[in-house]
């Protein structure tokens, strides 16, 4: 990470430090002993990780404190769509190297759900061979909002394949907020052998791994956002967008002449005009539009991005450019920067801002923690 982010970095490292309290409540600590006390149990655990961020997603009770391969966890790289698919290979790579099972998917897309199933069916065969008992029980394990209720609801649609069992489809609570999932619950997801899928409630460790994982959290939607202050995790996005090229396939988007330029957001937010604009605030034309000013403003700065402080005016100017382009008003408030905010992270955490991985894949050679 540069200097100048990684000050960003800090300041929500510290914010977010501050409030580990907050969300590792009562719920939290009694979903993690349910975990903890059914971790030796069943046959697999299968442990989903955000694939933006694979070391700050991994679930902190399954750390690994034995360089012995662990033949009973099999290691999900979820939302791959979302994250940069050379990290993503690297990581199964490194992955591969710790004789560490791994599977990188889009929980949303039927190949990625069959191409589980089939290893979850392999791992429960190879771990099973030479029992009379075949059926398989595997607990879902993972940080809040990775996507585990959406992994399992999608296996239990695919993978059972019992005509008796037509109409007894059970759905686990899907959302984009964190913490969704209160109880444990089982889906069958095969026939022959029978293979049982435990959901389970997100938790998160009040202790990270290093200084750099609270933020990423807070970044891809793991930490509540109304325990946050929105305004700076948005701040360490922009950062981080600033610092990387992923700008520049953005250019030429004006070719309509419809979309608010940088330099005219700029003035006309500081003489408080409104514009209107000839389409529909459809969400597509917003995109366009963030992403126009994403390119203008980074295209155009003479600042230098390591200054901490030239990074902070840019992302200052940023701000009420973006206001514009989200047809908010053009007033400075509180209020206003939070709702920009908001819209802006869920523009990043929905993919509509590019594929980003924000945990760089280690070195294949070197031993991390996996
Ligand atoms: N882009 C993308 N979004 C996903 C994927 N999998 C899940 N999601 C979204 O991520 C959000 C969280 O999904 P959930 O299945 O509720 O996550 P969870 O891990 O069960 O969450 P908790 O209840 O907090 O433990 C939802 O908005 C899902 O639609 C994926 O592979 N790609």
């Amino acid at each position: 990470m540069a200097a100048a982010t990684e000050a960003f970095s800090r300041r929500l490292s510290d914010a977010v430090r501050g409030l580990s309290g907050a969300w590792y409540g009562r719920h939290m600590a009694a979903a993690d002993r349910a975990i903890r006390s059914r971790l030796p149990l069943v046959d697999l655990v299968l442990e989903v990780r955000d694939a933006r961020v694979p070391a700050a997603s991994a679930f902190a009770p399954l750390r690994r404190r034995s360089p012995e391969p662990d033949r009973r966890r099999l290691v999900v790289l979820n939302k791959a769509d979302l994250a940069d698919p050379s990290q993503t290979e690297k990581w199964m790579a490194y992955m591969k190297q710790t004789s560490c099972s791994c599977v990188a998917l889009n929980s949303h897309s039927r190949e990625g759900i069959k191409e589980l199933l089939n290893a979850v069916r392999a791992k429960i065969r190879e771990i099973k061979l030479g029992e009379s008992d075949c059926t398989g029980t595997v607990l879902l394990v993972g940080i809040p909002n990775v996507g585990k209720s959406a992994i399992v609801n999608a296996m239990h649609r695919i993978g059972r394949i019992g005509a008796a069992e037509k109409g007894k489809l059970k759905h686990a609570i899907v959302s984009s907020h964190p913490g969704e999932t209160k109880d444990i619950s089982g889906y069958k997801v095969a026939s022959h052998p029978n293979i049982y899928v435990l959901d389970t409630p997100g938790v998160l460790s009040p202790v990270f791994f290093n200084d750099e994982s609270g933020p990423l959290l807070a970044l891809t939607g793991a930490i509540k956002d109304s325990m946050m202050q929105e305004f700076e995790i948005a701040q360490f996005l922009l950062a981080i967008l600033n610092s990387r090229e992923t700008y520049k396939k953005w250019e030429n988007m004006n070719q309509a002449g419809d979309m608010p330029s940088f330099s005219h957001a700029m003035s006309s937010s500081s003489h408080h005009n409104k514009r209107q604009y000839a389409s529909d605030h459809t969400q597509d034309f917003v995109v366009k539009a963030v992403r126009q000013v994403l390119f203008d403003s980074i295209s155009s700065f003479k600042g230098y991005l390591e200054n901490e402080n030239e990074l902070k005016s840019l992302i200052e100017c940023q701000f009420i450019a973006l206001q514009e382009a989200f047809r908010v008003s053009a007033d400075l408030s509180e209020d206003v920067r939070k709702l920009v905010a908001m819209k802006l992270l869920n523009l990043y955490r929905t993919g509509r801002l590019g594929r980003y991985t924000l945990d760089c894949a280690p070195d294949v050679r070197k031993e991390i923690v996996s």
